[in-house]
């Protein structure tokens, strides 16, 4: 059975649970099933702490995980990253009130109050900067009117929580995090790991293409594939209309759109795009 870490609460949560459940995996019940036995699929899930998933996979207790990058470097745990998810992005940042610093140099004797103290004493140890690190377990940016620190490192989304409380980020962001799947640094991928895998990069491709179909002329056919050169390359097969063709190719759904117009001022006509419900690559 491969024995896989999902995040139980969190900004990574559903996007996780979604995931899975789209490839295939049972969903659990409610929010208090921690453990999912799926018989079907050769697989248990762990439902825990976004926090320690890297630490469970680190110890090599748990096969794989999902979890967020800014948690496994902080962790320091002995982690690979096997894929990225295309969810839960996030920039880790440095923020203080409006105006009063500059730079991460800045921060020299300073307190800065943050949930990810690993990752951010990494960083200021690479930067040479010697500051105090208060660690928090959450809503850092209050630490700053509470006089508990001068600066804040977090994650930083749309930018609203900092905004809330007269907070600025300053100097270059920490690091980009987002959802990845995790496995114990240098262990060897089992069937079962390779398959999830699979299944994984075949949602994340089922979300990121459309499939577009259209017709064409025939002598139009070389300037079409250099617009939708598909995966392996187009498939095009001959229409019942004479001197005509139809093309079926995988596009980016991000840009789809001009795609078309592109294809309708080279003749092309019948252009349909649908949405690719599940795929293997
Ligand atoms: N507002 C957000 N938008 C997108 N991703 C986020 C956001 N907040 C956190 N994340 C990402 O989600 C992951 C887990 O963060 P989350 O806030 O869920 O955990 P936590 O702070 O330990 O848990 P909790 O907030 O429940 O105490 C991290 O990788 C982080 O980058
Ligand atoms: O830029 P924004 O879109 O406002 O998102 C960033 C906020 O989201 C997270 O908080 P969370 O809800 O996880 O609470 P926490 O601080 O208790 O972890 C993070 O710690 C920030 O506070
Ligand atoms: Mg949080």
């Amino acid at each position: 059975m491969l024995r896989l870490a999902v995040p139980n609460k969190g900004a990574l949560s559903e996007g996780a649970q979604n995931m899975l459940k789209e490839a295939g995996y049972r969903s659990r019940r409610d929010s208090k099933e921690l453990v999912v036995v799926d018989e079907e699929n050769g697989c248990e899930l762990f439902f825990l702490r976004p926090r320690d998933i890297a630490v469970y996979v680190g110890e090599g207790t748990l096969d794989a995980g999902i979890t967020g990058r800014d948690m496994l470097i902080d962790s320091g745990a002995p982690v690979e990253e096997i894929m990225t998810l295309g969810f839960g992005a996030s920039t880790f940042r440095l923020a203080a009130r409006a105006g009063t610093m500059r730079s991460v140099k800045d921060l020299d004797g300073q307190r800065i109050a943050t949930s990810y103290a690993g990752l951010l004493e990494k960083y200021l140890s690479d930067e040479g900067v010697d500051a105090r690190v208060i660690k928090l377990d959450g809503a850092v940016e209050t630490a700053i009117r509470l006089g508990v620190a001068d600066a804040v490192a977090d994650v930083v989304e749309t930018g609203t929580t900092l905004r809330n409380v007269g907070l600025e980020v300053f100097g270059d962001p920490i690091m980009r995090s987002e959802g990845v799947l995790i496995k114990q640094q240098g262990a060897v991928d089992t069937h079962s790991l390779e398959q999830l895998v699979r299944r994984l990069q075949g949602v994340v491709h089922a979300r990121d293409f459309v499939m577009m179909d259209y017709d064409i002329r025939a002598e139009r056919i070389e300037e079409a594939i250099a617009l939708t050169p598909g995966m392996e390359g187009p498939t095009v097969s001959p229409l019942h209309r004479e001197g005509w063709v139809a093309v079926r190719a995988m596009v980016r759904r991000k840009g789809h759109q001009q795609v078309m117009d592109k294809l309708w001022d080279i003749g092309a006509r019948a252009i349909l795009v649908t949405d690719i419900y599940a795929c293997r690559l």
